[in-house]
């Protein structure tokens, strides 16, 4: 259900590049947006995703996703605190939830969600975050914690590293800066796709 290669962009011009480069599971992360450019650039991405049939994954707005009739959303700590997770069950959304200690499992498995996210498993460059990075360690230990749900590892990746997450027991490995920030992204995208598609 959930694809091992997991880019998360910062717009949708960037779900426009990438998935007709072949991701299939891709999520828009956009920040600091009026309300009507969000929209507009929800509509653009899902279009472009249901074209080649991937899976959008909208962050945090979501309102947005369930007016949008989108199919996932994805979760924080933060924004669970304002989320009416019944509503966005009731409108047939899949729920990925951020964890980053015990504490923060313990709420995000309460809203039983369809993929749990840790991180950051090396450090990140994106943003400032209280916690260490978690190792590898951490994911053997997670994916024994959730069960059946899908393990998604997050921060610092590389191509590489995301070979070891999913060897270490990660489901997928999602990633920024080292397609983002990547002078060939697509090329680098490509380089992903074909290392996670191997180790999964
Ligand atoms: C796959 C994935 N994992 C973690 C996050 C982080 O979510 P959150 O803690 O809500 O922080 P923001 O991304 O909203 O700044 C994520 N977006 N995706
Ligand atoms: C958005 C985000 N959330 C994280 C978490 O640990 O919850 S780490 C992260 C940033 C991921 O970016 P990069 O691949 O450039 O390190
Ligand atoms: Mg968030």
């Amino acid at each position: 259900m959930i694809d091992p290669f997991y880019p998360v962009v910062p717009d949708a011009g960037w779900v426009a590049r990438l998935v007709p480069a072949g991701a299939r599971f891709i999520q828009l992360r956009i920040k600091d947006q009026p309300e009507d450019e969000l929209r507009r650039q929800v509509r653009e991405a899902k279009a472009v995703c249901e074209a080649h049939g991937a899976d959008l994954i909208v962050n945090d707005y979501w309102r947005i996703a369930i007016d949008e009739k989108c199919r996932w959303v994805h979760l924080g700590q933060e924004d669970l605190v304002d989320a009416d997770v019944r509503a966005i069950r009731r409108a047939g959304l899949l729920l990925g939830v951020s964890t980053h200690d015990h504490a923060e499992l313990e709420k995000g498995l309460a809203a039983d969600p369809d993929y749990v996210a840790l991180g950051p498993i090396y450090p990140t460059l994106l943003k400032k975050m209280p916690w260490a990075p978690q190792g590898l360690e951490r994911i053997a230990e997670w994916k024994k914690m959730i069960g059946n749900k899908p393990l998604v590892a997050i921060g610092g990746l590389t191509v590489e590293r995301a070979r070891l997450c999913l060897a270490a027991g990660a489901d997928s490995a999602a990633v920024v800066g080292d397609i983002v920030n990547h002078a060939d992204p697509l090329g680098q995208t490509r380089a992903w796709i074909a290392a996670t598609r191997v180790a999964a």
